[in-house]
């Protein structure tokens, strides 16, 4: 067997055993149902009594494939850069930490705060800009186009750089490249002065990232939860070297120092 068909096997083996588990609940009464989360509707259809409609189970593992990718790389860099920019921006570490703190204190964040974080938010979206995880959007040109001078012929691939037009100063101004969370006080539509296509890290248009708010909730939750705990000082073993290794990530990871806010925790 080919190293990459032991890997994939690897990799439908792992989906499946977690599958069984969902089995296992429902067939001793555990659970009256497959679940009604995302695993759940896809076990469902899984079982579908319709042969028609049943997902198969390579379907079922690809399902299961593009959302552990397309979820946990994204947003694992997301919380990499906003650790680096929190510790390289104390005033605004400072600043995030206030509110988390007015807002939840030392208690575990909850949704009705978790909508409130106005600061955060900045954060996360002026993060994005500067380092998206999303390395660009393919698209496939199925008939010819004129974009003015631009003529994209038929049956070509083109990758569109949002990570570009994240860094045109005609757009952003002569800061372009600082950390400013500023630029998203009053909203994406005021910062990007109601362009749409000057700001898409999640992509554009019907095929735009299913996962969006979930990755923004879950980066909030998390960076509240360090923030809560910690201070974060950047540690003079870090080289800045942002690649794109599916996301875009730092090549030689983040190196930070965490201090204990409290000392018991
Ligand atoms: C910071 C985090 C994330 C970023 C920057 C991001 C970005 C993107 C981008 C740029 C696309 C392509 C959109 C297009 O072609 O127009 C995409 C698609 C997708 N994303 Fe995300 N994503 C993130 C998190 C997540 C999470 C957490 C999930 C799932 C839990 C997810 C699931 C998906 C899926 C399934 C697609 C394909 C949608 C389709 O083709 O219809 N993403 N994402």
């Amino acid at each position: 067997m080919l190293k990459s068909e032991e890997l994939a096997k690897g990799i439908q083996d792992c989906v499946m055993k977690i599958v069984k588990q969902r089995e296992d609940k429902f067939v001793n009464g555990e659970a009256d149902s497959f679940g009604n989360d995302f695993l759940g509707l896809l076990v469902n259809a899984y079982h579908d009594s319709d042969e028609n409609n049943r997902l198969s189970m390579e379907d079922l593992v690809d399902e299961c494939k593009t959302f552990y990718f397309a979820g946990q790389e994204t947003v694992n860099s997301l919380l990499a850069w906003i650790v680096l920019l929190l510790a390289t921006h104390g005033d605004w570490q400072d600043k995030a930490r206030r509110e988390v703190i007015d807002i939840f204190g030392n208690r575990n964040p909850d949704s009705k705060g978790i909508s409130k974080l106005k600061t955060i938010t900045m954060i996360i979206y002026e993060t994005l800009r500067l380092y998206g995880p999303s390395n660009g959007l393919q698209r496939r040109v199925t008939r010819k186009v004129q974009l003015e001078k631009l003529v994209l012929p038929a049956n070509i691939d083109i990758l569109v750089q949002n990570i570009a037009l994240h860094h045109e100063p005609h757009q952003w101004g002569d800061d372009v490249h600082l950390f400013k969370p500023e630029r998203f006080e009053e909203g994406i539509a005021k910062a990007t002065n109601y362009n749409a296509a000057a700001f898409f890290t999640f992509g554009l248009g019907p095929r735009s990232c299913i996962g969006m708010s979930f990755a923004i909730t879950e980066t909030k939750v998390a960076i509240s939860m360090i923030l809560q705990r910690y201070t974060i000082t950047l540690s003079p073993t870090y080289v800045h070297s942002p690649m794109p290794i599916l996301a875009i990530r730092p090549q030689h990871g983040i190196q930070v120092i965490l201090e204990s806010l409290h000392n018991n925790a």
